[in-house]
């Protein structure tokens, strides 16, 4: 009796210990709406994506960390507009309290410092990777989840905080074949707005909501982002003067406008310095039009992009040095990225990148006959305990053994025979040479 369905709807019998039934007393078998599901090929990409993420916080020094993915919606309220805290996967829990699914793990790291306070001793390096989650309304059919690795340091008010974490994409990047002519890193510094929001005295409870509007450069018409802007409460004035400094690729150029005694100006010279010494040079570059979407940046701000534009960012971050007093904290500097796993995917994919995914065990071993199936018991069990990956089959012909082999990619197929076993052997087939000997079953390494 077929129970499930995976098409969207179809009737199907049911019995009386059917799971709880839908609509037309079929279970859908599909993953909530824009959430995934990982089958085994697919999770071996993501645990080989998982893997390069970690290798790299290791080398990097940080320390891992983690969070529930509910948390209060208290830590998300923002009154910036931004996209993200406009899209909270937020309900009410049975006791009344008000949680989300968290949209994105800066808030969380800062709540723990915070939690963790005198504690713990500064600089903190902490990376964690979890799934973050918006409720888009399915129109533009986008995933509601994604997986973020996110490095972020505590206690470092200089751009060596910044220059740590671009060091860290890179080596990312070039640990899984992205080279910089695939892509770059553009870099900016909010500071840049707020000298010229300064020029136009635009007031500073402005400065997040305008920085959110500008974000959208690229993404919305420029009238739309003036529209927006002069909606905000911005002279139009104020509105070119943002459009055209933003506009600037040169850092001597932004010089030019700022003067070389502005702060953002001093940060990118040494940003650009410290690039050159890491080697990392001719992965960044200098853009004023990068603010990024989130209220709560304050300082240098960063996005790493394919070089042929197709496709969205692939990881994003800069400084907040003021996001903890936002909690009622004392403020300390921070520093930090998130790099999704989803952009990263598709332009492996499109570079021709993608590892070899195939299942790789070391050893099958196959009683031939039921009367065997408890020696081949030990005979697994002791492989095991050394290490091997053995993967146990019984019940199947020998030809379909032969194939599964092929198919996991097994090293070795371990027959145990009556003959042999009779004289304490088995029979061992390599599978790469075709070699095939008998050996002992207490010496079988
Ligand atoms: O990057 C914005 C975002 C946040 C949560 C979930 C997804 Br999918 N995307």
């Amino acid at each position: 009796r077929l129970l499930f369905s995976s098409a969207s709807s179809s009737t199907l019998t049911h019995g009386e210990d059917a799971p709880p039934a839908q609509s037309d007393g079929v279970v859908d078998v599909n993953p909530p709406r824009g959430t995934r599901d990982f089958p085994p090929e697919d999770m071996r990409l993501r645990t080989w994506l998982f893997d390069q993420f970690r290798e790299v916080s290791r080398l990097m020094a940080f320390e891992e960390v983690d969070f529930p993915v509910l948390e209060s919606e208290a830590l998300f309220i923002r009154k910036a507009g931004e996209e993200i805290t406009q899209q909270l996967y937020n309900f009410e829990d049975k006791g009344g309290r008000r949680v989300v699914l968290r949209p994105e793990i800066t808030p969380s790291l800062a709540r723990l410092v915070i939690k963790q306070g005198k504690s713990v001793s500064l600089p903190l390096k902490w990376f964690t990777i979890g799934q973050c989650w918006r409720y888009e309304r399915m129109t533009r059919g986008r995933r509601r989840e994604h997986y973020q690795w996110n490095m972020d340091i505590f206690g470092v008010p200089k751009v060596r905080a910044e220059a740590e974490l671009l060091q860290a994409i890179v080596l990312f990047f070039e640990r899984i074949g992205i080279t910089s002519t695939d892509v770059g890193i553009r870099v900016s510094s909010r500071k840049v707005l707020q000298a010229v929001l300064n020029m136009y005295s635009v007031p500073e409870h402005l400065f997040a909501a305008v920085c959110v509007i500008v974000d959208k450069l690229g993404k919305l018409s420029r009238d739309e982002i003036e529209r927006e802007l002069i909606s905000t409460g911005l002279s139009s004035e104020a509105v070119q003067g943002i459009i055209e400094v933003l506009s600037l690729k040169s850092l001597s150029k932004l010089e030019e406008v700022l003067g070389p005694q502005d702060g953002a100006v001093a940060d990118l010279k040494k940003l650009f310095s410290f690039a050159e010494q890491y080697g990392y040079a001719d992965w960044i570059c200098f853009d004023a039009s990068v603010v990024r979407g989130l209220a709560y940046y304050t300082g240098i701000v960063f996005e790493g992009f394919d070089r042929e534009g197709q496709l969205r960012a692939i990881c994003g971050g800069g400084r907040y040095d003021r996001l903890l007093s936002t909690f009622g904290s004392e403020d300390i500097p921070a520093c930090g990225f998130g790099f999704g796993d989803a952009v990263i995917v598709e332009l492996l994919k499109e570079k021709g990148l993608l590892p070899d995914m195939s299942r790789q065990i070391d050893d099958i071993v196959f009683p031939l006959d039921e009367a065997l199936e408890g020696p081949a018991s030990n005979i697994a069990s002791s492989l095991r305990k050394k290490g091997r990956a053995v993967d146990l089959v019984e019940d199947k012909r020998l030809k379909w053994v032969f194939k599964h082999a092929e198919r996991i990619n097994a090293s070795r197929l371990i027959l145990v025979g009556s003959s042999e076993w009779e004289r304490g052997m088995v029979r061992v087939k390599i599978l790469s040479t075709r070699e095939e000997f008998e050996v002992k079953a207490g010496e079988l390494e």
